[in-house]
């Protein structure tokens, strides 16, 4: 093997030529693989059971971590495995992928971070056009914001867990940095700032300290406002810097968001006649929506068997059920698996408490 040499050459051609050699074998390796995924992919083809199967890749990615030699970090493992997966499921068949575009977004850099590359994209105008094309079968999945550290619930997303039968079958969480973008280089004579409202949200604090008085427009999505503010110089945009260089923008102020360490966190969505819930992958998140009489107690009753059943919750968010009643649904995340038997149990309780249960999903937590 080219590189179990203990000599190591002290000359950079030497070295190249020896990285030269370890990548033909890599090469080799690396389509040995593929030739397996494929055969993986005919057996599944004739089962008709779904080529996606997001348990199986976060074990892929955590059994390598545990073995893992160095002097690569354990952080590496999971981008990189993540594109040889991406292409290997490629060669089985093609993963159609919705979100709010146009190309970007932070939805599309967490669309490429979940699935990697090797897919193929469906830039959508809205998040309701994200869940009406994994719906109609014209993706196979969906990726929608849920939730940021610093404004809070994504509400569209929610409604639409409600109204579509869509179910969650991943997740993934992105550091998000908005630049200020234009096409002339200072802050002189800003009209206007365009951005989605989440944006404008996050980066609040910092408007109104260097561009008080200027117009905040809301716009569909950064990305959107990044291509309003390439027609016209009196535009500003806040989005990514991949947004910026998209449009060919300069980023005039960067990470103007007010806490650096502004997140968002993006669900997978797909038809759950396609896409099974994924089985446990060991680290689980199961997401469900309930309402609750409106009685005395009736929140308390159901908490009980979640700490009967020792289910921790992670997540606990009302949006209102628009009946004109001060009624609410219920968000819900909670620790582990839906076949995980604790959770099972909590969850054959609770859905016989609640006026309305909907299980949402259960899937890998983001580990990354
Ligand atoms: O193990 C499988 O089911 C495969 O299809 C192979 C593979 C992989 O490349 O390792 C590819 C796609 C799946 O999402 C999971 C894993």
């Amino acid at each position: 093997m080219a590189d179990h040499d203990d000599t190591l050459p002290q000359d950079l051609p030497g070295l190249r030529v020896r990285i030269d050699a370890v990548d033909r074998e890599l090469l080799a390796l690396i389509n040995r693989r593929a030739a397996l995924a494929h055969a993986v992919g005919e057996i599944k083809k004739k089962e008709g059971s779904p080529v996606f199967r997001p348990e199986r890749e976060q074990q892929v990615i955590e059994n390598l971590k545990s073995i893992n030699p160095g002097p690569l970090k354990n952080e590496s493992l999971a981008p990189i495995w993540r594109e040889v997966m991406s292409a290997c499921r490629a060669l089985e068949t093609p993963t159609r992928v919705a979100f709010l575009g146009p190309a970007g977004t932070f939805s599309e850099e967490a669309a490429l971070n979940y699935f990697g590359s090797s897919i193929v994209r469906v830039p959508c105008a809205s998040i309701d056009e994200v869940f009406r094309a994994t719906s109609a079968g014209s993706a196979d999945f969906g990726v929608v914001p849920v939730e940021n550290s610093t404004e809070g619930a994504v509400a569209r997303s929610m409604d639409l867990f409600l109204t579509t039968p869509l179910n969650i079958v991943g997740e993934t969480s992105l550091l998000v940095r908005h630049n200020l973008l234009r096409l002339r280089e200072d802050l002189q004579g800003i009209t206007a700032v365009c951005a989605h409202p989440q944006a404008l949200g996050q980066c609040h604090e910092w408007l109104s300290q260097h561009l008080p008085g200027v117009e905040r427009r809301p716009v569909t999505s950064n990305a959107e406002g990044a291509r309003l503010a390439s027609k016209d110089p009196s535009l500003a945009a806040l989005a990514s810097t991949r947004a910026g260089n998209e449009f060919g923008l300069h980023v005039v102020a960067p990470g103007v968001q007010d806490d650096p360490r502004n997140r968002t966190r993006f669900v997978m969505v797909a038809d759950p006649l396609k896409q099974p819930l994924p089985a446990p992958s060991g680290v689980d998140c199961t997401s469900l929506v309930i309402a609750v009489p409106n009685l005395p107690g009736a929140m308390h009753d159901l908490l009980v068997p979640l700490k009967d059943a020792g289910v921790s919750m992670s997540r606990f968010e009302s949006r209102p059920a628009r009946s004109g009643q001060w009624e609410y649904y219920f968000y819900i995340d909670l620790q582990g698996h839906p076949d995980e038997p604790r959770v099972a149990q909590a969850l054959q309780v609770l859905r016989a408490k609640c006026s309305f249960f909907k299980l949402l999903g259960g899937y890998p937590l983001d580990r990354h």
